[in-house]
């Protein structure tokens, strides 16, 4: 099969190396020269532009995008569209929102898949988890690509119709979150706690039969190895927190209680703020009722 990627950072970068192990050839297109002139390197045919891509490639043409999800993936169909019939398959591996992928989905001239990708840089060598929403018949004839960057057959699925993809891999990102906060609590409630505990080797034993033990654990345990127990100069500031919004946003939506997810969304809001409006204003009207002392900057 011959597959054209667009979006040859961290994550597109490893679909074309697992699509060029797999024995497929690969059609590159990124913004960026040098991330084209690598995968070049790397055995992939470069294309100059969107429109050049899409000459390079033959008729049924099969098209992953691994571009920043929003502006880029709209730019960037704006740009394909022309070039596309019905008989292609576009693949966005972002992590889009999903009702923009059935909005993109209606529009796209080719069918369109919305694919969830999970397992981050380090599943160059592993491969991907792979969430796949749209035409049954796109997905089957994808499904050589699918094997190729999924962990294995089983690493990949269609969940069903367009944005059911996108729609899944959002929650596994709320979920990621909530198990990101209840390891941080418990290594936090270690760190403060009654015993001088090396939290390396806490996490290396749970994660040796452990009920608790994951790759986030695995994770865990390789922070402590490289920033040390104390974590550091490690800062208490935590980025990123699309994909947990839009879950507590289709959550409130649905009316299903996700608790757990909000509160580590918060933690994330909370670790930007180094200075607490609420926290400032409850050590205030803490004097007021009780006439408490009020901690001042100062003090
Ligand atoms: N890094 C991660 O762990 C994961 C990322 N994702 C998602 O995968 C997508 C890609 O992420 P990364 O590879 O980490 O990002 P990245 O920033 O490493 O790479 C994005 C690449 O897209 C290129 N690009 C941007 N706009 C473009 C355009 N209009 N046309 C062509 N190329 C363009 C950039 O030059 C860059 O090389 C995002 O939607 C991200 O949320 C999904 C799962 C895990
Ligand atoms: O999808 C991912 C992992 O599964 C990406 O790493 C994503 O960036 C994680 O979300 P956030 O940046 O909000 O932490």
């Amino acid at each position: 099969m011959q597959l054209g990627v667009i979006g040859l950072g961290r994550m597109g970068r490893i679909v074309v190396d697992r699509v060029l192990d797999a024995g497929h050839e690969v059609v590159a297109f990124d913004l960026s020269e040098e991330a084209v002139a690598a995968a070049a390197d790397a055995g992939a045919e470069p294309a100059e532009s969107v429109a050049d891509l899409a000459d390079r490639l033959g008729d049924d043409k099969r098209i992953w995008l691994m571009v920043p999800a929003g502006d880029a993936v709209d730019a960037t169909l704006d740009d394909l569209d022309p070039h596309l019939d019905a008989d292609d398959v576009v693949v966005d591996g972002g992590n889009s929102h999903f009702e923009a992928s059935v909005r993109r989905a209606e529009a796209c001239s080719a069918a369109y898949l919305d694919c969830g990708t999970s397992g981050g840089p380090a599943g160059a060598e592993l491969g991907f988890s792979l969430m796949i929403g749209g035409p049954q018949w796109a997905y089957d004839e994808m499904t050589p690509v699918f094997d190729a960057v999924a962990t294995n057959p089983d690493g990949h699925d269609r969940m069903g119709e367009a944005g059911s993809g996108h729609y899944v891999k959002m929650v596994h990102n709320g979920v990621e979150y909530a198990l990101m906060q209840a390891y941080g609590e418990g290594f936090e409630l270690l760190a403060e706690g009654r015993y001088d505990l090396n939290l390396e080797a806490v996490a290396r034993t749970w994660n040796n039969g452990a009920v608790i033990r994951s790759w986030l654990l695995e994770l865990c345990e390789e922070a402590f190895r490289e920033e040390g127990t104390d974590l550091g100069d490690v800062d208490d500031h935590i980025a990123g927190g699309s994909t947990g919004t839009w879950t507590v946003q289709e959550a409130l939506e649905q009316e299903v209680p996700v608790p757990l997810i909000y509160q580590s969304l918060a933690e994330r809001f909370g670790s930007r703020a180094a200075d607490r409006f609420s926290r400032r204003l409850a050590n205030r009207l803490r004097y007021g009722f009780g006439r408490h002392e009020v901690a001042r900057k100062d003090d």
